[in-house]
């Protein structure tokens, strides 16, 4: 049987999925007790990123061979268990890309504009011209920190609205060809000057051990006075308080989250955040999109089928 956790395109279900014995039930990642029996008679899981595969649940999952992820982050999977107990983890890569990269470009845009938050003022006869006067994109520095898919897509949409890009990136060395798009070079960069220099910062990097509170008071207190920060990656990657707290004191131009340390964002936790204008808070949505949905469903369900027949 095929368990799915959570909402997925259910087109591909029916026909990616046809002869299979399937249980979609995307109310199952809310209901942990019941997600313990059914699991037990599960050949694969599908879920997105609140299902924890770990613990309890991977111990009543007895049959299990194969995990699909209907997006890339798999912090919520214990890959270690997983690969200790022979599961095959499928991640749905590139799949949501586009819309990542559509997202940061747009935060970006409305950060360094900030003209687009007056309807009812200027509806209301207000006239606030002067201050209203933004930012253009053209010419401004992005500032990668991850170079992986999802940014170097980003990337290229930032260098077609005439940014200058640059990217730290560890884990991709100088000579990697990636450093060259087909679209220009992207900039190779400490991650300290890239947070000193870059006008808009855009976070691209799976929550580890080695990410964790990478974007910390210290590393916020590098930026520009008016720097946009965007997390579309993780939200254990930026430490919230010292982020809101720059924000309130004026040292920085804006920012825009759609990840957060715990998920849901709760009243208490996000009241860190009320009353701060330049900041766009979103749930956890930068890579779901009508499209996206569709292509990491057909990804993921044709990942399952072809580990379970073997063909
Ligand atoms: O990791 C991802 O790809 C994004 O966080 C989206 O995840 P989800 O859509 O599977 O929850």
């Amino acid at each position: 049987m095929i368990v799915i956790t959570e909402f997925m395109d259910e087109e591909a279900i029916r026909s990616g999925l046809d002869g299979f014995e399937v249980l979609y039930d995307p109310s199952l990642v809310d209901r942990p007790d019941d997600l313990a029996v059914v699991v037990g008679q599960a050949d694969a899981l599908i879920v997105r990123n609140r299902t924890q595969v770990r613990g309890a649940l991977l111990d009543a999952a007895r049959n299990l061979k194969a995990v699909g992820r209907l997006g890339v982050g798999l912090d919520n999977i214990d890959m270690a268990a997983c690969a200790a107990r022979g599961i095959a983890v499928y991640p749905a890569s590139g799949a949501n890309d586009t819309s990542v990269a559509e997202y940061v470009i747009t935060t970006a845009m409305l950060l360094l504009r900030g003209a687009y938050g007056a309807t009812s003022e200027v509806a209301g006869g207000a006239w606030p011209r002067n201050r209203l006067v933004g930012r253009e994109i053209a010419g401004k520095r992005l500032g990668l920190v991850g170079f992986g898919s999802i940014a170097r897509e980003t990337a290229r949409r930032a260098a077609a609205l005439g940014m200058t890009i640059c990217a730290y990136d560890p884990h991709l060395p100088p000579s990697a060809e990636a450093w060259t798009q087909p679209w220009g070079r992207v900039e190779a960069q400490p991650l300290n000057s890239l947070l000193t220099e870059a006008d808009v910062i855009s976070l691209h990097v799976p929550l580890t051990d080695e990410t964790r509170g990478m974007v910390d008071g210290t590393a916020i207190a590098r930026m520009k006075k008016d720097a946009v920060v965007i997390n579309a990656a993780r939200g254990g990657v930026v430490d919230e308080n010292a982020l809101a707290a720059a924000l309130r004191a004026g040292h920085l131009g804006g920012a825009a989250l759609d990840v957060f340390e715990d998920e849901p964002l709760d009243a208490d936790r996000g009241s860190i955040f009320a009353g701060i204008p330049n900041l766009i808070l979103t749930p956890h949505i930068a890579g779901v999109t009508v499209e996206s949905n569709v292509r990491v469903s057909w990804v993921t369900v044709d990942n399952i089928r072809r580990h379970l027949t073997g063909a």
